[in-house]
């Protein structure tokens, strides 16, 4: 069995599922962290793994970037891999003056200008959050670790490079914390779906703060705090 965009076949995940945007962050993570690994995808360079950590089982592949790349991978692990959880472990730019570089989000739910969640023909609007189960944990965990974190609502953006670049600022006034690009259609998804789904942020740059960018090498291998978060309650 497999999809169009997964070779792995039935068995090959785990129950949960971390999921960085980037492929190669899934790759560094698996092969720092995880024992007796081995790698169920690789189609489109899309890298999943699954191995064990601390004696439990755990995945880990790349979403890709936006709602739409996560829409699909999310839709076919719970649907055809029976995964019941996904952790995104992403990168954020800031876009709150108390939150900076290197701190770690916790997402309780997720604003977007996407129209991802029209599909559900809904009379209103969603508003799209994580499971306060993985919420709690993730918490707790970075309690535990005296990691600096927030929690609170993010905004899951259809655009990097923006035209009206004020625009930030409206969503600034709603006491947003940052600005990403997948997590409303993995709730929206984990929500229809009856699954759980939770989002961990790494900011890596900030939109309102004069802080210096992480780098595309740091983004990728040195999110530490949030990959060992996600790992733990996982
Ligand atoms: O670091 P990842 O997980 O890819 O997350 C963020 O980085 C990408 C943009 O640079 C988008 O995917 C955004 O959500
Ligand atoms: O989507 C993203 C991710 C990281 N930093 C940003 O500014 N936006």
């Amino acid at each position: 069995m497999s999809t169009p965009h997964n070779e792995a076949k039935k068995g090959d995940f785990a129950k949960t599922v971390l999921m960085p945007g980037d492929p190669l962050r899934a790759k560094y993570l698996a092969e720092h962290y995880l024992e007796n690994v081995r790698q169920v995808n690789g189609v489109r360079g899309m890298l999943g793994f699954t191995g064990t950590y601390k004696g439990k089982e755990v995945s880990i592949m790349g979403s890709g970037m936006g709602m739409p790349s996560i829409g699909i991978y999310s839709y076919e692990l719970y649907t055809e891999y029976d995964v019941e959880n996904i952790i995104r472990i992403g990168s954020a730019g800031s876009i709150h003056k108390d939150v900076h570089i290197r701190d770690v989000i916790i997402a309780q739910g997720a604003s977007t200008d996407s129209n991802f969640a029209h599909q559900y023909e809904l009379p209103g609007t969603f508003s799209a959050l994580s499971s306060y189960e993985l919420l709690e944990k993730a918490v707790n965990c970075a309690k535990a670790k005296n990691v600096h974190y927030h929690v609170g609502n993010i905004l899951s953006s259809d655009l990097f490079y923006h035209a009206d670049v004020e625009t930030n600022k409206r969503w600034q006034n709603m006491g947003l914390l940052g600005v990403e690009m997948e997590s409303y259609a993995l709730f929206c998804t984990a929500a229809y779906l009856g699954k759980k789904a939770l989002t961990l942020l790494t900011v890596s740059d900030s939109l309102v703060n004069d802080e210096p960018d992480t780098t595309a090498e740091e983004r990728e291998k040195t999110f530490t705090d949030m990959m060992e978060i996600a790992l733990e309650i996982a």
